[in-house]
C-alpha cells in the first residue's frame, strides 16, 4: 500500500454475534434496479450477487439483444440455469419472476427500446449499473464509438428522465488512460470532444474512419481504450444533471470467492492466454516479468460496483467520484511470478489433450520473440500440419497458431508496462463501509492470496471454459509424459542428424567425436576394472 495512508482503512472484519443484516443489502431491497452488458462476464456477477444478497429487491430489468439463435427469454432462462446462479435459486426461489429482459440493442439510435418499456424503465428505475460495452480490442472504430460513447449518451439521456433515479454507475476500465503512467481518479479530456466524433461517425465513410483512426488514438493502443475515454467525457458533460459514479476496473479476472472460486465464462484478459499456454500453444510471450499484473477478479468489481452504488445513491457526493478496482496498489503480483504459478498450476490440473508440454516464458527482447515464434510456435505448427495432411486430414494448426500470435500481439502492449492508479476514494469507500458490509462486499484484495486465486483460476477455465472433467487428469498426465518421451525422443533424433552431417563435414568434429569416444570406453574400462577389484 501506497505510504500516504496514515489510518487503517481496510479494518478487520468484526465478529458479530448475531449477524445485522448489511447496510448495502438492505439498501438494495425494494429497489428496482436496470442493469446492461447483463449477459457479460462482469454484468451475470454483478446480478448474481444482486439476487443473492438482496433477494428482497423489486426488479432487475436487463437489456438484452437476441444472440445465436436464442431469444431473449431464451438466454435469461440459460443465465438463471448456470451453476453461477445455483445458490440464487435457494435464497431466490422466484428469481425468474423478478428479472425482466427488455429488447434493446446498442448498435442502434434510441438503443432499439419500445415506447412501452422505455415508458416502464422511465418510470419506475431506482439505480442504473452501466456494464454493456464492447471489449474488442480491434473493433472498428464506428462500432467502439457506437457502443461505448454514443449508446452510453443514450442511456443518460433516458436517465435524465428518470424521475426515481437515484444513482447511475458507469463502468469503464482503468486502462481509457493508459497513455499516462499515473492516473488519478479523475476524468482526462481527450483532444477531441466525444460530440464531434459521434457526429462525424455519421457522414465519415469506412475507408476514412480506417485512415484516421490511428491519429484519432494517437498513443493509445487500441480503439476499445479511445472509445472508453470518449464515454468517461460523456458521462462527465451529463454530471451536472445525474448522480453518478464512475468504476476502473483494471484486468478483469475469475471469481475469487463468490458465488465459488473460479469461475469465469469467456476467453478475454488471461483466460485465453491461459488455456493456450495449458494446451501448449503458447510458450513463450513478450512481456515484462518485472511489469506489474493488474488482475482484478470479477467477484471483487461487482461488490466495489454495489458499494459505489449505495455511496452514491445515499450520500449524492458533489462531484462525480472515480473509483479504481486495481490491484498493484494494494497487493502487486508480477507477470513473471505469475507465469510461474500458472505452470505450477497445469502440474496439479492439466488440460486434456494437449498439444505439447505446457511450457511459458517471458521476453523481453523482441528478437528473441521472434526466435521463439518461429521455433516453438510455427515450425511446431508446420511439422504438425505436415503429419494431418501425410495422414489424409485436413491442416489447421499453421492457421489457429496465426490467429493466436495476432491475439498475443494485441495484448503484449498491457504485458509490459505497469501503472499507478491512485485510490483514494476507493479507500475512503472502504472506510465508509460498517464491518458486515466488508464482509458481504469485500472489495480489500490485501486479502487475496495469489498462488490460490491462480490454482482456482486454472481449475475454472478447465472446468467452465474447457468442460474437461477433473475424472480426466490421470489421463491428461499421462499424455504429457508421453508427449515429454516424444520431446527427448525427437530432440535426441534431431542431435544425432545434426552430429552425423557435421561429422561428415568437419575434421575437427570428427577428432572431437573420436575423443569423447575414446574417453567414454577408457572411463567404463576404468570402472569396470575397478568394480571387478573391490568384489
Ligand atoms: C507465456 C506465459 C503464459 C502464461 C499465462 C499467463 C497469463 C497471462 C495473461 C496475460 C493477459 C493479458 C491481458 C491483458 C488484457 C488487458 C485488458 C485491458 C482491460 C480491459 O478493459 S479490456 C477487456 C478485455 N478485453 C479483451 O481481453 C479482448 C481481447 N480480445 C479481442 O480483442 C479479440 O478477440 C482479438 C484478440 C482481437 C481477436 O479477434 P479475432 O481475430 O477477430 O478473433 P475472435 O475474437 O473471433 O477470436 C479468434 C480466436 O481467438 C480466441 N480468442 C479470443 N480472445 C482471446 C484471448 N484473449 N486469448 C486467447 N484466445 C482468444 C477466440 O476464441 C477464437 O478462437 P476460435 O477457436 O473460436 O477460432
Ligand atoms: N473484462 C475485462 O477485463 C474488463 C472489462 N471492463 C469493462 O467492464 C464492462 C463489462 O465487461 P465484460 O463483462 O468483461 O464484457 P463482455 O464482453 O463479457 O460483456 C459485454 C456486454 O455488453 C453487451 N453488449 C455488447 N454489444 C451490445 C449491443 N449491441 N446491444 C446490447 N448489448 C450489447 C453484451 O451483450 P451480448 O451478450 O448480447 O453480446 C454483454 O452483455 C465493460 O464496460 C468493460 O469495458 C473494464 C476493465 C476490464
Amino acid at each position: 500500500m501506497k505510504g500516504h495512508l496514515t489510518r487503517n482503512l481496510f479494518p478487520e472484519p468484526q465478529k458479530t454475534k448475531g449477524r445485522v443484516m448489511s447496510t448495502i443489502a438492505a439498501f438494495y431491497s425494494g429497489k428496482s434496479i436496470l442493469i446492461t452488458g447483463a449477459t457479460g462476464f462482469l454484468g451475470k456477477v454483478l446480478m448474481e450477487k444482486l439476487f443473492r444478497t438482496s433477494p428482497d429487491l423489486k426488479v432487475i430489468y436487463i437489456l438484452v439483444r437476441p444472440k445465436a439463435g436464442q431469444t431473449l427469454q431464451q438466454r435469461v432462462f440459460q443465465i438463471l440455469n448456470s451453476k453461477l446462479f445455483e445458490k440464487v435459486k435457494d435464497v431466490c426461489p422466484n428469481v425468474h419472476e423478478k428479472i425482466r429482459a427488455i429488447y434493446a440493442d446498442l448498435n442502434q439510435n434510441d438503443l432499439a427500446i419500445s415506447k412501452e418499456d422505455k415508458q416502464e424503465l422511465l418510470s419506475c428505475t431506482d439505480i442504473v449499473f452501466h456494464c454493456a460495452a464492447t471489449v474488442r480490442f480491434d473493433d472498428h472504430l464506428r462500432h467502439a464509438v457506437q457502443l461505448n460513447v454514443t449508446a452510453t449518451q443514450q442511456l443518460l439521456l433516458m436517465a435524465s428522465q428518470m424521475p426515481k433515479l437515484e444513482a447511475f454507475i458507469h463502468i469503464s476500465t482503468a486502462f481509457s488512460n493508459c497513455n499516462l503512467k499515473h492516473i488519478d481518479e479523475v476524468i482526462y479530456p481527450c483532444p477531441v470532444e466525444p460530440k464531434k466524433i459521434i457526429d462525424s461517425m455519421e457522414w465519415l465513410d469506412d475507408a476514412i474512419i480506417d485512415e484516421i483512426t490511428p491519429k484519432l488514438i494517437g498513443d493509445r493502443p487500441n480503439t476499445y481504450t479511445y472509445t472508453k475515454a470518449l464515454g468517461e467525457m460523456v458521462v462527465q458533460q451529463e454530471s451536472s444533471n445525474l448522480n453518478i459514479a464512475i468504476v476502473r476496473p483494471s484486468i478483469v479476472g475469475a471469481t475469487w470467492q463468490e458465488p465459488f472460486p473460479g469461475w469465469v465464462d469467456n476467453l478475454n484478459g488471461p483466460s485465453g492466454l491461459i488455456i493456450a499456454a495449458g494446451k501448449g500453444f503458447l510458450r513463450a510471450i513478450r512481456g515484462t516479468p518485472k511489469a506489474v499484473a493488474d488482475l482484478i477478479p470479477v467477484d471483487t468489481v461487482a461488490n466495489l460496483t454495489l458499494a459505489v452504488g449505495w455511496y452514491t445513491a445515499v450520500n449524492r457526493p458533489k462531484s462525480t467520484l472515480i473509483y479504481h478496482c486495481t490491484s498493484g496498489n494494494f497487493n502487486p503480483c508480477y507477470w513473471g511470478k505469475m507465469g510461474f504459478q500458472v505452470l505450477a498450476a497445469f502440474e496439479k490440473i492439466p488440460f486434456e489433450r494437449a498439444f505439447r508440454r505446457p511450457y511459458a516464458d517471458f521476453t523481453t527482447n523482441t528478437i528473441t520473440t521472434q526466435y521463439w515464434n518461429a521455433v516453438s510456435h510455427r515450425a511446431p505448427a508446420i511439422i504438425y500440419d505436415f503429419y494431418l495432411r501425410l495422414t489424409g486430414r485436413k491442416p489447421r494448426m499453421t492457421k489457429l497458431m496465426n490467429r493466436l500470435l495476432r491475439t498475443v500481439s494485441m495484448l503484449e502492449y498491457f504485458l509490459n508496462r505497469s501503472w499507478e492508479w491512485s485510490t483514494y476514494n476507493t479507500e475512503m469507500l472502504m472506510s465508509e463501509l460498517s464491518p458486515e458490509d466488508q464482509r458481504v462486499f469485500n472489495f480489500d484484495v490485501r486479502q487475496l492470496n495469489w498462488l490460490e486465486y491462480i490454482e482456482n483460476y486454472v481449475l475454472g477455465v478447465k472446468k467452465y471454459l474447457l468442460k474437461e472433467d477433473m475424472a480426466g487428469v490421470p489421463k491428461a498426465k499421462q499424455h504429457l509424459k508421453r508427449l515429454r518421451n516424444i520431446h527427448y525422443l525427437f530432440n535426441t533424433a534431431l542431435f544425432l542428424i545434426a552430429w552425423r552431417l557435421l561429422i561428415a563435414r568437419s575434421q575437427m568434429a570428427r577428432n572431437v567425436w573420436f575423443f569423447i569416444v575414446n574417453f567414454c570406453y577408457k572411463f567404463l574400462s576404468y570402472f569396470r576394472a575397478s568394480s571387478t577389484l573391490k568384489v
